[in-house]
Order: structure tokens, then sequence, then C-alpha cells
């Protein structure tokens, strides 16, 4: 790993404090961050070098995955950190960056590395970019490279006005477009799951699986995010992004070689061989809908309507689902459903995919279909649910064969993604054509919203979502496999007991 310098704009933020400086730190402790690096935190606010290390100590000491705070370990990291008043519209104060990166490069006989990070609202996203260009920060003898936050664009044309902009400044192979999902250890895992299990890559395809259900449940409301999120919605927020890319993951051919360059290709084609929408047909096809108030275990909470920043009148969506269709020779025929929802009974997000029911015999029995559950988080597991017969009653029974990776202090998704482009390596970052083919999807969607051409329905806080979202499944003879309160072990085995009383 080459040294470099790691230019933090929005260090003074919420996510540089609850993620960045925690993953820098957890790589630090794991020795998997480039020495000697020089980072250099930027924000608005006037503070002194020192008063910026004491504000990351702080920091770590609230959010870091590891506690190393002894002075010796601690100590040398915040060493590395300067700070300097940046307002993002102002080309002078880039000016003077570049003289301070300079200054420390040479100080620390530093190779001209620069890894500019992003941590700020989008509306700086294409006036940064421009001026790191304009200042010469981004003419280096060394590589530079862009780390980006979400969200990407608003819509498509929004997107692809984002991307023309950071094109001026940065070739596509040195931006990095963070999807905290794609960080995540059991999404990572999808195509080596595939790869390394011959069994499980000759039954993914429309002759063995009846259908994929995708759900990425959350408990939590729109929280201190009001602004942001009522014009953002669940299709937006996470929607779009994150659900589509476990889409991509999920549903992928196995790539000609374990390369950035193949997996993403990997990726794209299923993306474009989603079935588009019209927008007259999505109501078909798309639930959308808003929490009321209801009840998250056992305690009451307002409705989304009532949450401190939102208007009453507002009809914004806080739940998304949609039945996709991928029109290709290994999915034709597959439905691939997909959902997502704040204020919902659990936090839980999972990958379901059900098999075919092949034999007469089974469909006579009603014997339970056999099902690949993927654990994404909390909890990480897969496992397989299938039919054994019992030697003493002699009943054919669901038992459950569980692949569990130990719950070992694993890496954030933050700490991954970090230390994946300080090495380079642009696997699980997503793609330009990725993002403006999944806004190329959505959009159709957006714009029905817009001219109400699907109707807002209504779930109670706590529940699995509104009714529509179940009667979507059941139109094609589904229904949503593990939807009740939670996804525990426990769950797993009265869902066992269910099927056998069946
Ligand atoms: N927070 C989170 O959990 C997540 C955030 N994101 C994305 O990350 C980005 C940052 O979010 P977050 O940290 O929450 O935002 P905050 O509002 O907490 O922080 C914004 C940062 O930007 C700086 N800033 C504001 N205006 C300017 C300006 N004109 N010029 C230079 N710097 C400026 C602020 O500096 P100062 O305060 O000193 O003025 C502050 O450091 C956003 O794109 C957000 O969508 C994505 C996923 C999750
Ligand atoms: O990007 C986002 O993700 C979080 C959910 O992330 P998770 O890792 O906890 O599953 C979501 O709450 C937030 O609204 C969204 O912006």
């Amino acid at each position: 790993m080459e040294s470099m310098t790691f230019v933090l704009f929005g260090a003074t933020g919420d996510l540089a404090k609850r993620k960045i400086f925690p993953a820098l730190y957890n790589l630090y402790l794991d020795q998997k961050i480039p020495k000697p690096i020089s980072v250099i935190g930027l924000g608005r606010r006037e503070i002194s070098d020192q008063e910026f290390q004491k504000y990351v100590e702080q920091s770590l000491r609230s959010f870091s995955r590891q506690e190393a705070f002894d002075q010796e370990i601690i100590g040398p990291f915040l060493e590395a950190f300067r700070y300097s008043v940046l307002d993002a519209g102002n080309l002078e104060d880039f000016k003077k960056l570049e003289n301070i990166v300079s200054q420390r490069e040479k100080e620390l006989n530093l190779p001209e590395n620069r890894m500019f990070y992003l941590s700020v609202a989008p509306e700086y996203f294409s006036v940064i970019a421009n001026h790191i260009k304009e200042s010469g920060l981004g003419t280096t003898k060394g590589w530079k490279r862009l780390i980006i936050e979400k969200p990407f664009g608003h819509d498509l044309k929004s997107a692809r006005e984002l991307n023309s902009n950071l094109s001026k400044a940065f070739k596509e192979d040195e931006i990095y477009r963070i999807d905290h999902y794609l960080g995540k250890s059991m999404i990572q895992s999808l195509e080596s799951l595939a790869f390394a299990n011959p069994v499980l890559q000759t039954l993914l395809n429309n002759k063995h699986i009846a259908n994929v259900q995708i759900t990425a449940s959350e408990t939590v409301g729109v929280e201190e995010r009001a602004g942001y999120y009522d014009k953002s919605g669940a299709i937006r927020d996470m929607f779009q992004n994150h659900m589509l890319q476990i889409l991509m993951m999920t549903a992928m051919n196995m790539p000609k070689s374990i390369s950035p360059d193949e997996i993403r290709k990997e990726k794209r084609k299923v993306m474009e061989s989603v079935r588009p929408l019209k927008k007259e047909g999505v109501r078909q096809d798309v639930v959308r809908a808003q929490y009321k108030a209801g009840k998250i275990n056992g305690e009451p909470v307002i409705s989304y309507i009532n949450e401190p920043g939102i208007k009453e009148t507002s009809e914004n969506d806080t739940f998304i689902a949609a039945r996709l269709w991928i029109d290709n020779p290994f999915w034709e025929g597959v439905p691939f459903y997909i959902r997502t929802g704040k204020r919902m009974a659990a936090k839980s997000t999972r990958i379901v995919i059900e098999f075919k029911k092949t034999s007469k015999k089974e469909k006579a029995e009603r014997l339970n279909p056999n099902l690949l559950i993927i654990e994404i988080s909390p909890n990480e597991n897969v496992s397989l649910l299938i039919n054994s017969r019992n030697p003493i009653s002699g009943k054919i029974e669901p038992a459950k064969i569980s692949l569990f990776t130990e719950q070992m202090d694993i890496p954030e998704a933050y700490e991954r993604l970090i230390y994946d482009a300080f090495r380079g390596d642009s696997t699980f970052f997503a793609h330009w054509k990725e993002v403006e083919l999944s806004w190329k999807w959505v959009q159709p969607i957006l714009e029905a919203f817009e001219e109400n051409l699907a109707p807002l329905h209504y779930y109670l806080a706590g529940s699995t979502g509104p009714e529509a979202v179940h009667s979507l499944l059941r139109e094609d003879g589904f229904h949503w496999w593990l939807d009740e309160d939670d996804v525990t072990e426990d769950r797993l085995e009265s869902l066992s007991e269910d099927l056998l009383a069946q």
C-alpha cells in the first residue's frame, strides 16, 4: 500500500465523526493503513490542528470498534492529522490547501498520491471536483482518487449532470462511489458463495428457483434527517442504490475472473436485463407507502407526518416494494421481489431464495419448499431449509442446515471500503454505468409518484408493511418468508414447527 495524503472534506460533520475517523483508526490498529500517511481535515468552522486532533480522539472514544486508547498507540495516529478552513465555493481556499498538502508531503517525504474524500452535502460535489482541478491540487506526480458519498444525483438527469461534471476533473477509474451495502461482509461473500460451491451454482437459475425475495427493513424512523429524507423517500434513499446493488450482486452470473472489471461487467448485465417499467404500469408492480403511528417492541411510535420537520401534508414514501423480472436465460420467468421500509417490525436485511417444488409428491404432501436464506444484517448467516425424514416418527420434517460464520469482531463496511480505496481496488464501489442504469430503471417510478399514478398506501409502525405488499406476492401464489417479528434462530425453529403442523 503506497503512502498518501487523505484529504477529508466535511471533517467536522456527522459521517466523519461516526464512521470515517473510527474506520481509519481501526485500519491503523489492524496495520492496514499506509505508512506514513498525512490526513488533512476540512470544514468551514475555525479550529486549530490541536483542537481537531482532540475532536478526532473524542470520535474514536465514542465510535471505534476497537478500544485501544493508550497514549503511545493513539498518539502517533493523531499526529498525522492537520486541519484547514475551507469553503467549497472559494478557489483561494483550495490554493491554500494545495500549499498545506505539498508542505506535509515534503515534511513526511510522501509521494504525491492524493485521495479526496467528499463527506459533504451533494450540492458541493461538482464545485469541489472543479476546484481540485483548478487549484492544481489534482495535478500530481502520483495518483489521485476521489471517494464520493451518496446521494449520487436526485434522478437520471441530475445524476448524468453530476457525472459529467466530475469527469472533467477525474477519470472513471479514479472515482470511488461509496455504497456502504457493498462494504457489508455478507454482500461481498455472495459471489464467492456461488463460486466456491458448485452445488449452489448449478441450482441458482430459473430451472430450480421459484422466486427471490430481498428485504431491508428498519425499525428507525426519519431520525434527524427530515430535510433530506422528505425529499428523497425510500425510493431514492434505499431502493435506487442499496437495494438494486443487492439485486445485481444476487443475480449476476459468475464472472470470468475475480477482477473489478469482470465483476462490475456482470453486475451491469443484470441491470441491462431488468425489464423496464412504463410509468403507467408502475401501480401494478410497485407499492409505495408511509408509516402511521404504531408500536415497535411495545413502545408507541408516532406517524411519519408527525415527525419533527415533516409537513403534515407530506406524501413521501417511507416504504417501497417492487416486483422485477430479469429477462435473461438464467432468470427468465423468476420474479424478484424487493422491499425496504422504515419503522417496520424488525431490523433485518436478508435475501430469501425459494426453490421450486418439482415432484408431484412434494406438492401433494404440501411440503415446505426449500429455502436458501442469506442474512446480511444484523446477523450474518447462510442457511438452507430442507425437508428430511424423522427416523422416529417417519414424517418428513423441515430442517435447517446452517452455515454459521463465527460472529467475530469483523471490520465495519467503511473500514473495508476505505481499505479497498487505499489499495486502488474498486470492486465494491458502484461504477457509473451501474448508477446510471439504476436511475434509468427507477425514473418511471419517480415520474409515476410525481404524477400520482400510483397510490400511496399506509402501514402501521411496527408492522411488516402495507397489505398491498402482501397481495403483490399473493397474486403470483407466493408469500413473504420469515415475515414475523424477527429472523432469529427461534423464528426459524417456529417456522419449522408451523410447517410441520400444516
Ligand atoms: N451521516 C450519515 O450517516 C451519512 C451521510 N451520508 C452523506 O455524507 C455526506 C456528509 O454527511 P454528514 O456528515 O451527515 O453531513 P453534516 O451536515 O453533518 O456535515 C457536513 C460537513 O460539510 C461541511 N460543509 C458544509 N458546507 C460547506 C461548504 N460550503 N464548504 C465546505 N464544507 C462545508 C461542514 O463543515 P462545517 O460544519 O464546519 O461548516 C461539515 O463538516 C452527505 O453527502 C451525506 O448525504 C451518506 C450516508 C450516511
Ligand atoms: O444509506 C442508508 O442506510 C441506512 C441503513 O443502513 P444499514 O447499514 O443500517 O442497513 C438507512 O437508515 C439510511 O436512511 C440510508 O440513508
